[in-house]
C-alpha cells in the first residue's frame, strides 16, 4: 500500500504554486485563477464520471487522481485547508448519509 496521502500532495500543491508557471502546472492554474483552475477540476470530474460509467477502471483511477490533485489546487486557491475538509467529513461519520438527508428534508 502507498504511503503516499492526500496531505503529502496538499504540501506539494502548497510549494509548488510559488514557482515559475513556465515549468510548474500548479503554479501555473493558480497564476490562471479561479474560474480556470474550477473549469479545469470540472472537466477532470466528467472524464472521471465517463470512466465509472463506462466501466474503465484503470482510467477511472488514472482520472480519480486528476480529480484529487486538481481539487487541492482548487482548495488552495480558495485558503481552505485540506484539514478543514477532511474535519467536515469526520464530523459526518456522527449518521449515515440517508438520516442525514432526511432530517434536511424534514426541517
Ligand atoms: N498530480 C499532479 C497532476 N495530475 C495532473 N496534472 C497535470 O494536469 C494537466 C492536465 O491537463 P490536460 O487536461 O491537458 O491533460 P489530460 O487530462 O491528460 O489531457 P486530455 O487527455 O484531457 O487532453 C497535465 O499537465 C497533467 O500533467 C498534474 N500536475 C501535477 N501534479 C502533482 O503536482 C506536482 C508538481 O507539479 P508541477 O506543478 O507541474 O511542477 C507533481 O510532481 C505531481 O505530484
Amino acid at each position: 500500500m502507498s504511503g503516499f496521502s492526500l496531505s503529502d500532495l496538499e504540501r506539494i500543491v502548497e510549494e509548488r504554486s510559488k514557482a515559475s508557471p513556465e515549468e510548474s502546472w500548479t503554479a501555473k492554474l493558480v497564476n490562471a485563477g479561479q474560474p480556470k483552475a474550477a473549469k479545469k477540476l470540472g472537466e477532470e470530474a466528467i472524464e472521471a464520471v465517463m470512466a465509472a460509467v463506462t466501466g474503465d477502471c484503470d482510467n477511472l483511477t488514472y482520472e480519480a487522481a486528476d480529480v484529487l490533485y486538481h481539487l487541492l489546487v482548487v482548495l488552495k486557491i480558495a485558503e481552505i485547508p485540506l484539514e478543514n475538509v477532511m474535519a467536515e467529513l469526520e464530523r459526518r461519520t456522527a449518521q449515515s448519509g440517508l438520516k442525514e438527508k432526511a432530517n434536511r428534508q424534514s426541517s
